[in-house]
C-alpha cells in the first residue's frame, strides 16, 4: 500500500469515532443515564414538567447553598461512621449491600423500628443503627468471613442484629442474609475478603467500580428489561450509592477518590421520586397515580416501576444541568442533589408534611 492510501481499518475506526460509537480512550461508562433517557423517551405513565423542574432547580440550588451542602454533610449525620479508615469502608459496603426496602404497611407506631442510643430509628436509619448496635455488641457484622459462616451467621442471628422494638421484623430478612452470603463468597473468591481490594480494582474510576459491582455481585445487578429493548436498562441504585457514600464520607480523598465521580446519577429509590412528584417535576398517568395514592403494590421490574425510577434519574439530571447552566461555578453533582432531596423528603416526613405517599415496591434493589 502506498503512503497516501489510508488503512481501511483505521478509516473504519475513525468513522466510528466520529459517529460517537467508539470509546477510544476506553473510559468505562455505566450506561445508567443512557438507559434512563431511553425509558423517559418511551414513557407513557410518567412525564416530566419542565417548568416545575426549572423552578425546582433554582429552589434546590439556593437551599443547598444556604445549607452549605457538601460531601461533609454526610459525616454530620449522627449515626454515620466518622473514622476515615478501612473499618469505615467495610461499614459502608455492608450498609449499601443491605440498603433497601424499609417501608412498612403498618401505622408509624407499629412499624419495624430499632432502639439505639436512646432513640427510635426507622427506615434507612434503622439499618445504620442496627449495624452500629451490632458492632457495640461485638458482632463481626462487617466481616465477610462471618457472613459465610452458617453456624454463626444465619436467619436467627441476623434477626437478633436487626431486632425491632415493635413486633414487626425488618422486611426481607432472608434476602438480606442471601446478600451477605453472596457478597462474602465473591469477596473471598476474587478480593481476598477485602473491600479495599475491590475498590482498588477500579483504579480510581467510579464508573468502573459500579460496573464491577454489577458484574461480580448478582445482588448489585439492578438492571431490568424494558419494552423488549435488547439491552437491559441499568439503574444500579445500590452500586452507585455505595460509590457515592465512599466519596462523600472520605470527602473525595483516600478511599473516596474517583476522577469520574460526576458520572454517578441520582439513586432510584422510593423517596426521591416522592419529593420530585411532590414538587411537580414528575407526574403520573391517572392509573399510576391511583396506584401510588392508594398505596398499592407496584411490581418490581414492571413497566410502571421502571418508568418511575428512570424518569426520576432523568429529572435529577435535568435539574443538575439547569443549576450548572445558571451557576457554572456551582459545586454540584447528581449525588449532592440526590442527598439533599432525600434529606429534605425525610424532614417533610418527620414534620408530618408528606402530601403524597411514596410508591410501594418490595425488592432488594432499593
Ligand atoms: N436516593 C436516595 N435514596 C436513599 C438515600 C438514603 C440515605 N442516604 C444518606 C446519605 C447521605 C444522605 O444525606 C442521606 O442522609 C437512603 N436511601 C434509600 O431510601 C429508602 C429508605 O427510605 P426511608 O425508609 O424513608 O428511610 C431506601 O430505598 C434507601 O435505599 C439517599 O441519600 N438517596
Amino acid at each position: 500500500m502506498s503512503d497516501d492510501e489510508a488503512d481501511p481499518e483505521l478509516l473504519a475506526l475513525l468513522r466510528q469515532h466520529l459517529q460517537g460509537k467508539l470509546n477510544i480512550n476506553d473510559e468505562p461508562e455505566t450506561g445508567v443515564l443512557e438507559g434512563a433517557e431511553y425509558v423517559y423517551d418511551n414513557s407513557i405513565d410518567v412525564a416530566l414538567d419542565m417548568r416545575a423542574t426549572k423552578n425546582a432547580a433554582a429552589l434546590i440550588h439556593s437551599q443547598m447553598q444556604e445549607k452549605e451542602y457538601s460531601t461533609g454533610t454526610w459525616s454530620e449525620h449522627e449515626l454515620h461512621p466518622k473514622s476515615k479508615d478501612e473499618t469505615t469502608v467495610a461499614f459502608i459496603f455492608v450498609m449499601d449491600l443491605l440498603n433497601f426496602s424499609f417501608w412498612s404497611l403498618r401505622p408509624e407506631e407499629d412499624r419495624f423500628a430499632v432502639e439505639y442510643r436512646d432513640r427510635r430509628w426507622t427506615g434507612y436509619w434503622s439499618l445504620v443503627a442496627s449495624l452500629q448496635r451490632a458492632l457495640d455488641e461485638g458482632i463481626p457484622i462487617l466481616d465477610p468471613h462471618y457472613w459465610q459462616d452458617e453456624e454463626e451467621c444465619n436467619v436467627e442471628s441476623l434477626r437478633h442484629v436487626f431486632r425491632s422494638c415493635t413486633d414487626e421484623e425488618i422486611p426481607l430478612l432472608e434476602s438480606r442474609l442471601s446478600c451477605l452470603r453472596e457478597a462474602g463468597q465473591v469477596l473471598y473468591e476474587k478480593y481476598s475478603c477485602s473491600v479495599t481490594n475491590l475498590i482498588s480494582s477500579a483504579r480510581g474510576s467510579a464508573a468502573r467500580l459500579v460496573n464491577t459491582l454489577a458484574t461480580d455481585f448478582l445482588c448489585f445487578r439492578d438492571e431490568h428489561h424494558f419494552d423488549g429493548r435488547r439491552k437491559p436498562v441499568r439503574l444500579l441504585k445500590r452500586a452507585q450509592i455505595f460509590v457515592a457514600d465512599l466519596w462523600a464520607c472520605f470527602n473525595g480523598e483516600s478511599w473516596g477518590e474517583f476522577y469520574d465521580i460526576d458520572k454517578i446519577t441520582m439513586f432510584a429509590d422510593y423517596r426521591v421520586p416522592q419529593i420530585l412528584a411532590t414538587l411537580g417535576c414528575i407526574g403520573y398517568s391517572p392509573p399510576l397515580q391511583a396506584l401510588v395514592s392508594s398505596g398499592s403494590m407496584i411490581e418490581s421490574g414492571s413497566r410502571s416501576e421502571l418508568q418511575l425510577r428512570a424518569c426520576s434519574i432523568w429529572c435529577v439530571e435535568l435539574i443538575r444541568r439547569e443549576i450548572k447552566r445558571e451557576h457554572p461555578d456551582a459545586k454540584v453533582n447528581a449525588i449532592l442533589i440526590d442527598f439533599f432531596l432525600y434529606d429534605t423528603m425525610k424532614q417533610l416526613e418527620e414534620q408530618g408534611k408528606e402530601t403524597m405517599p411514596h410508591h410501594r415496591t418490595r425488592s432488594i434493589w432499593y
